[in-house]
């Protein structure tokens, strides 16, 4: 047997669809959530932005493991935004704000991008990168645009709304990874834990 694969990944994250991802993966993971301040300079550009908080998220986990325990682990941090016009959208605070963000996002093009931090448990080794898909979303009518809001969908959602349910009506097209805007480039992440002794295929 490969003793790589002995090796598993904590998910620093609180996020189902993220953890639904990694399942996918087929190697062995816990779920360590990351409480960390999600606020940044306003002078960072968005892959900088995705970046800095995929490693916060990685690093709070790393800082808070239990000395004794086995750390034969990779530690997965991940932030995702939504960049339209070069404002960064994150999660809407309410439905007023969802609809907000749902108005100035209908019938046109945003990017959608996620950093990716991976750091070995045992050495603090890191690395960090991102991913950036473009969504194109149809023309809503008000009344469209209050009924996904209500929905409650896109409350916990950066731009407000989830590709991967009912938003998926109201996106006409994307370009790049489609896992990167549900939260999680899963192909990068894979690629990026081969650097730490974790193949998946
Ligand atoms: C655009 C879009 C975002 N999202 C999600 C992915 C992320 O979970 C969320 C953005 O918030 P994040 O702050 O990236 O993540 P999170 O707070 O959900 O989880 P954690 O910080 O604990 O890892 O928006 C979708 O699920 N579908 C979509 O179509």
């Amino acid at each position: 047997m490969d003793t790589a694969n002995l090796r598993r990944i904590i998910l620093a994250s609180t996020s189902p669809r993220r953890r639904e991802l990694v399942a996918s993966l087929a190697i062995p993971f816990e779920v360590v959530p990351s409480h960390t301040e999600e606020s940044f300079e306003a002078s960072l550009s968005p892959e900088q932005i995705v970046m800095e908080l995929a490693g916060r998220k990685a690093e709070a986990v790393y800082r808070g493991l239990d000395p004794s325990a086995d750390r034969n682990a990779v530690i997965v941090g991940s932030d995702t935004i939504v960049v339209r016009d070069g404002e960064v959208l994150g999660k809407p605070k309410d439905t007023q704000e969802a609809a907000d963000m749902l108005r100035s996002l209908q019938g046109r093009e945003h990017v959608v991008y996620t950093g990716v931090a991976c750091m070995d448990a045992l050495t603090g080794r890191r690395h960090v990168d991102y991913r950036a898909t473009t969504v194109r979303m149809k023309a809503l009518t008000e009344a469209e645009i209050q009924a996904y809001a209500r929905s409650g969908e896109g409350l916990d959602k950066a731009g407000a709304y989830a590709i991967q349910g009912l938003g998926a009506t109201i996106v006409t097209g994307i370009e790049g990874c489609y896992f990167n805007v549900v939260g999680l480039p899963v192909s990068l992440l894979v690629d990026m834990l081969k650097d730490f002794d974790i193949q998946v295929l």
